[in-house]
């Protein structure tokens, strides 16, 4: 079992039945939704919810019943990975590009379960450049704004030689802040810029973190029980 299988495995034992699932993106979520699909094949009841389209094929796949919103006020549970994670539970997210749509399900379920592994684990959020979901209109300029205003290095995220558009049909761009020093300051100054949609800091959002091991131990960080 590897790091990120040990975490993602071990975050499933929080779903239990009845409960209506926040299913995240990545490598990591990957092994929590296998897990969950895997308990829903033996008999688990709960309904999901997706945060990509990525993850909505894999819900399919492993035969996790999926929601519609309209149908949900909220979540019980959400289970997301993430690109760093502080001391403070903070965390930089949308390395897969699906901040947006997981930072709504994470604000909307009563419990945020993080899962990562080990080498997520920093002492200061910025070392992974911060994905902001821009709006495609004049993105031009609000690339040109951010720049001016922070003067660090922000580039438009990019696939097969084409600007990378979110499953929201907008475009990223990815800001090397090196340290973010005040990540809840930053949060809602990027908030407030015209022509961007959200950002990847999730701030006083995760409730529980659990750090996957190569040795396939996990441990368990967390405001709630
Ligand atoms: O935020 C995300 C996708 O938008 C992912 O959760 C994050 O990038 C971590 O991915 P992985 O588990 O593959 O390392």
């Amino acid at each position: 079992m590897n790091a990120k299988q040990a975490a993602g495995y071990k975050a499933a034992e929080w779903v239990r039945d009845g409960m209506t699932v926040g299913l995240g993106t990545g490598s990591t979520a990957y092994y929590a939704i296998e897990k969950i699909g895997e308990m829903v094949g033996k008999g688990l009841k709960i309904r999901a919810i997706a945060t990509s389209n990525a993850s909505e094929e894999l819900a399919v796949k492993y035969g996790i019943p999926l929601v519609a919103s309209s149908e949900v006020t909220r979540l019980d549970i959400a289970i997301d990975g993430a690109d760093e994670v502080d001391p403070q539970m903070a965390l930089i997210k949308g390395g897969g590009g699906a901040l947006l749509r997981e930072k709504l399900v994470a604000i909307n379920s009563d419990r945020f379960i993080v899962i990562a592994d080990s080498g997520k684990m920093v002492s200061q959020l910025g070392g992974f450049k911060l994905p902001i979901e821009i709006v495609p209109f004049c993105y031009e300029w609000t690339l040109g704004r951010l720049q001016e205003r922070y003067k660090v290095e922000i580039e438009m995220r990019q696939r097969d030689g084409q600007l990378y558009v979110t499953d929201n049909g907008n475009y990223i761009a990815d800001a090397s802040f090196g340290k973010i020093v005040s990540p809840g300051e930053l949060s809602h100054e990027l908030k407030m810029t015209t022509g961007v949609v959200d950002h990847g800091l999730f701030v006083d959002i995760a409730d529980t973190v659990i750090v996957g091991y190569d040795d396939g131990r996990t441990e368990v960080i967390g405001k709630k029980e």
